[in-house]
């Protein structure tokens, strides 16, 4: 067994320094610049150092904004603005997908992120208005609720006396919203880390470096044919399919007991074809209890606030940038429906609980930007009030303080396109298949777009000073008709999330906060916890 795990890696390595020499002689044909070729170890070995985002940067300084880049297909890193808004909105529909994996397993593949051409703007049309701001506003009793429970810990942690992981507790956090409006589902999970839900939730998340999926994927792409008949898959089986069961379970009480709940699996239930059947596994050891759960939570009486998704739905055309009105009237099958809910958990996640630690690491770190967002949320806010849809759309400060946040960690580093067809440029020509690579995190700390990329400071997203911003240098949730679907959403949870903390608490670094805060290599997620002191204000 060893000798063929050791052949095979030795296999995968030479084919991976012939591929990279391959694609850089394809670049230098062309005269387009890039890192020479070097051992692929090497390469690991320099990301591994510095993290995705200063490679990049590092890169960008040696070869200009657009160079040549390693990788098994041609790829070409582009982080110049210009020639973003042509890939990202204006030729949209040569780069409507992002690199075909292949490798997410047989749901997974059906999700949202990976799914590509018409299959994707089908199921992006059913989804898409979930998120409208008037869904959200719809979801918000949910989030108040979420926000409550987070309350009650904060309390305790001030009246023991005790400092507080911020890193553990936003993950905590993240996960009690999640579970309430994508699972129909409410948890303590700072309480209940045994959660079956919480535990099997968490470990779908842990694609490590060394998962042979990954490894096939970025270092042998042509091996993915032999990967999938081997059953090879990114997400580890085991927890995926308690996901996938407890989500069918769950599914299939809605749709039996004609419950109506305000939250994204009512939007799933109507999607749902209605010859699909989603009956529970006769083995689902989840079924009573979240079915159960759920129930405390109906809304009988309630209108069911998604319904409208699927009758008629105005769709902006994604070809060619011209954008006019369709009608569509689409349904999902069982497993496009399963996929995106597991999709949703993963992109929400980790992406937002690591804007939380970060944001509460600056605000504490800065208490004088600290107590100016404060006396904002009281104004809007009042001392007794509570946070709402509306009213949090009313402090700027907070989007203030929420952009700099993403602009200095956002937890994408990366994301990517592929050229569908032969396409121009300047004077330089792509070829179909070619993969352009969006260094979000490089481009967010070019000194040239922002100066002192380093410091912290929300000014720079000011009514006086948002003008110098140039436009597509400012990427957390990517932009165009494939950015980030869960967006507003992310952006609802953080705000109330921080105005419900600062209302009453003071977040105050103390001798164990580690500064500066320390990011992770690939995901621009924080590394070590964040221990932070909380101080009641009245
Ligand atoms: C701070 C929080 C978040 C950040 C910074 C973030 C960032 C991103 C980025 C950079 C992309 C790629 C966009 C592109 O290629 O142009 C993306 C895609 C996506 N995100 Fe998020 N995300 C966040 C939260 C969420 C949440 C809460 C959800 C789910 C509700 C979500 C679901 C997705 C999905 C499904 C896609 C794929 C969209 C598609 O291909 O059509 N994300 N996100």
């Amino acid at each position: 067994m060893l000798i063929w795990i050791v052949t095979l890696f030795l296999g995968l390595v030479a084919y991976s320094v012939y591929t990279t020499i391959q694609n850089y002689e394809y670049w230098r044909k062309r005269g387009i610049p890039g890192p020479r070729p070097m051992l692929f170890v090497g390469q690991i070995w320099r990301i591994g150092r510095m993290g995705f985002g200063q490679f990049d940067l590092h890169y960008i300084k040696k070869f200009g904004r657009v160079f040549g880049y390693y990788d098994q297909k041609p790829a070409l890193l582009v982080a110049d603005p210009g020639m973003l808004k042509e890939i990202l909105v204006k030729d949209f529909s040569v780069f409507v997908n992002r690199r075909d994996f292949d490798l997410q397993g047989p749901i997974m593949n059906l999700g949202l992120f990976s799914l590509r051409d018409h299959q994707w703007k089908n199921v992006r049309t059913v989804i898409g208005p979930a998120f409208s701001s008037g869904k959200m506003r719809q979801m918000e009793a949910l989030i108040v609720d979420c926000c409550k429970t987070m309350d009650g810990h904060l309390e305790k942690t001030v009246e023991k006396g005790e400092e507080l992981n911020f890193e553990g507790f936003f993950k905590a956090i993240s996960m009690d919203v999640i579970c309430s409006t994508f699972f129909g589902t409410k948890v303590d999970s700072q309480n209940n880390s045994d959660n079956e839900l919480i535990k099997n939730g968490k470990q779908v998340f842990e694609v490590s470096a060394t998962n042979p999926a990954f490894l096939i994927a970025f270092l042998a792409p042509r091996l993915i044919p032999i990967a999938k008949w081997m059953g090879i898959q990114m997400s580890p089986k085991r927890p995926l399919n308690f996901l996938i069961s407890t989500m069918k379970d769950i599914l299939h009480m809605r749709r039996t007991s004609g419950q109506v709940r305000r939250d994204f699996l009512q939007l799933m239930v109507k999607a749902l074809n209605e010859n699909e059947t989603c009956k529970p596994q006769a083995h689902s050891k989840s079924s009573t209890r979240f079915a159960n759960d759920q129930v405390s939570e109906e809304d009988e009486n309630g209108p069911d606030v998604l319904s409208d998704v699927l009758t008629s739905t105005e769709v902006p055309a994604q070809s060619g940038g011209n954008r006019h009105a369709q009608l569509t009237n689409r349904t999902l099958t069982l497993d496009e429906v399963l996929a995106q809910s597991i999709i949703f958990f993963i992109g929400g996640f980790e992406t937002t609980a690591a804007t939380l630690t970060f944001m509460a690491y600056h605000l504490a770190t800065h208490p004088d930007i600290q107590e100016r967002l404060r006396k904002e949320i009281e104004q809007v806010i009042g001392l007794d009030g509570e946070p709402t849809y509306d009213l949090i759309a009313q402090i700027p400060y907070l989007d203030q303080c929420i952009n700099e946040t993403l602009r200095m960690h956002p937890p994408a580093t990366r994301t990517e396109r592929e050229c569908r067809e032969e396409w121009t440029y300047a004077n330089l020509r792509l070829d179909k298949g070619t993969i352009i690579s969006i260094p979000i995190y490089a481009i967010q700390h070019d000194p040239e777009y922002w100066p002192e990329p380093d410091r912290f400071n929300p000014d720079r997203f000011s009514e006086e000073n948002k003008h110098k911003i140039v436009p597509f240098t400012f990427l957390p949730f990517g932009q165009g008709p494939r950015n980030c679907v869960g967006m507003r959403f992310a952006i609802y949870e953080i705000k109330m999330v921080i105005v419900s903390i600062l209302k009453r608490y003071r977040m105050v670094s103390t001798s164990r906060t580690v500064m500066p805060v320390t990011q992770d290599v690939g995901l621009a997620i924080p590394k070590n916890p964040l221990w932070l002191n909380v101080e009641r204000l009245r």
